[in-house]
């Protein structure tokens, strides 16, 4: 028996459409490394219109989109960027910044909607009279929207007033902007306007866009020249990659217009969530295609058990720690999938309160 499967692990889990597949079997291709595959400078030049910057880059992944800005900022010895916590760069790319870059972060706490504050960022900012012993600061990253903090929006004032602090002090700033497109929807602002103040931003393709692979870093020409040489050097400099960026144009085309009601089915999924007894959401502080659903605080029902029981039923989330499990719409999770998700849950969480009371009077 087929079973339905409604993928909410996150919004990397996206199936190329039919429409992208065809655009990859025909797409006009050359030697990227030997020069410029058509396709991928058409989409190069796309993205760098689209976020306000001089020039783009495709590279294979947002991590190796994050990594190569960096490095490219903090091309010298002993440098020190500045980032969150909790941001990805910094928790889930395996320290890469460090053990590939040699560049030594220096975190300050991620507020809970995802912004750093703007004191703590100036006052972690090195003396350089202390140069004989501090690493010297040279980045700033912030990350837009905030993966771990549910897919919080940073505003375009907010990343401005850090812009600012950081031309103050002769710095660099980064936006890992994985999910940026989600941020401008949500917030109703042009994705250039979010990212003006940033000399560099990594875009991924293969999330809420539903790419198959791969990301796009924009800045200035310069910093695209230095980074395509610093892309090749990790690897990633490929050939035909007109296939891939074929697939990324549709996307653009096709999903960019459906974030929006990405958005309106997490809404639609969370207050549904949050009627329900035994789980938690905070339906306000969802902003955009993420929902952080906590188990009640006693309850003996873990995220991995809940986890294991949707599976079940063809439903898919990651668990996020003992009690809280993530969920990520996406354009390929239809309202008849959250529908059948909150009835699914509905009857899992109404067993596990029975089976509770039930524990409860037989120990009478
Ligand atoms: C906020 C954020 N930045 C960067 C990345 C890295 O992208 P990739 O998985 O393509 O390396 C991800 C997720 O994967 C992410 O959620
Ligand atoms: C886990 C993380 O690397 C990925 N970006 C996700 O959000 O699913």
């Amino acid at each position: 028996m087929v079973m339905r499967i409604v993928d909410l692990r996150s919004d990397t889990v996206t199936r190329p459409t039919d429409a992208m597949r065809e655009a990859m079997a025909s797409a006009e291709v050359d030697d990227d490394v030997l020069g410029y595959d058509p396709t991928a400078r058409g989409l190069e030049e796309e993205m760098a219109k689209m976020m306000g910057k001089e020039a783009a880059l495709f590279v294979p992944s947002g991590t190796m989109g994050n990594l190569i800005c960096v490095m490219v900022h903090c091309d010298v010895r002993g440098s020190e960027v500045i980032l969150g916590d909790t941001c990805h760069i910094h928790v889930y790319e395996n320290g890469g910044i460090s053990t590939i870059g040699g560049v030594h972060p220096k975190t300050i706490k991620n507020e809970e909607d995802g912004t750093m504050d703007l004191v703590a960022i100036e006052a972690a900012i090195r003396d350089p009279k202390g140069s004989t012993f501090y690493p010297s600061t040279r980045l700033i990253c912030l990350e837009n929207t905030h993966a771990n903090s549910g897919g919080r929006c940073l505003s375009a004032e907010y990343t401005d007033r850090v812009g600012e602090i950081a031309k103050r002090h002769g710095l660099k700033l980064h936006v890992d902007g994985a999910r940026i497109f989600n941020a401008s929807v949500a917030l109703g602002v042009p994705v250039h306007r979010l990212v003006k103040a940033a000399d560099s931003v990594s875009v991924c393709l293969s999330k809420g866009l539903g790419a198959p692979i791969g990301s796009v870093i924009v800045g200035s020409q310069s910093f695209i020249e230095k980074a395509k040489t610093l892309r090749k050097t990790l690897g990633g400099g490929m050939r035909q990659i007109g296939v891939l960026c074929a697939a990324a144009l549709v996307a653009l085309q096709e999903n960019l217009p459906k974030l929006q009601s990405d958005h309106k089915k997490t809404k639609l999924l969370a207050e549904g969530l949050n009627k329900m007894k035994g789980i938690r959401v905070n339906v306000a502080a969802m902003e955009t295609n993420m929902i952080f659903m906590d188990m009640e605080d006693g309850s003996r029902l873990t995220a991995e058990k809940l986890r294991k029981s949707l599976t079940e039923h063809g439903i898919l989330v990651i668990p996020e720690s003992s009690s809280r499990i993530r969920m990520v719409m996406h354009h390929q999770i239809t309202t008849s999938d959250v529908h059948y998700t909150l009835s699914c849950l509905q009857v899992r969480l109404l067993i596990s309160f029975l089976s509770i009371r039930s524990t409860f009077f037989t120990d009478i």
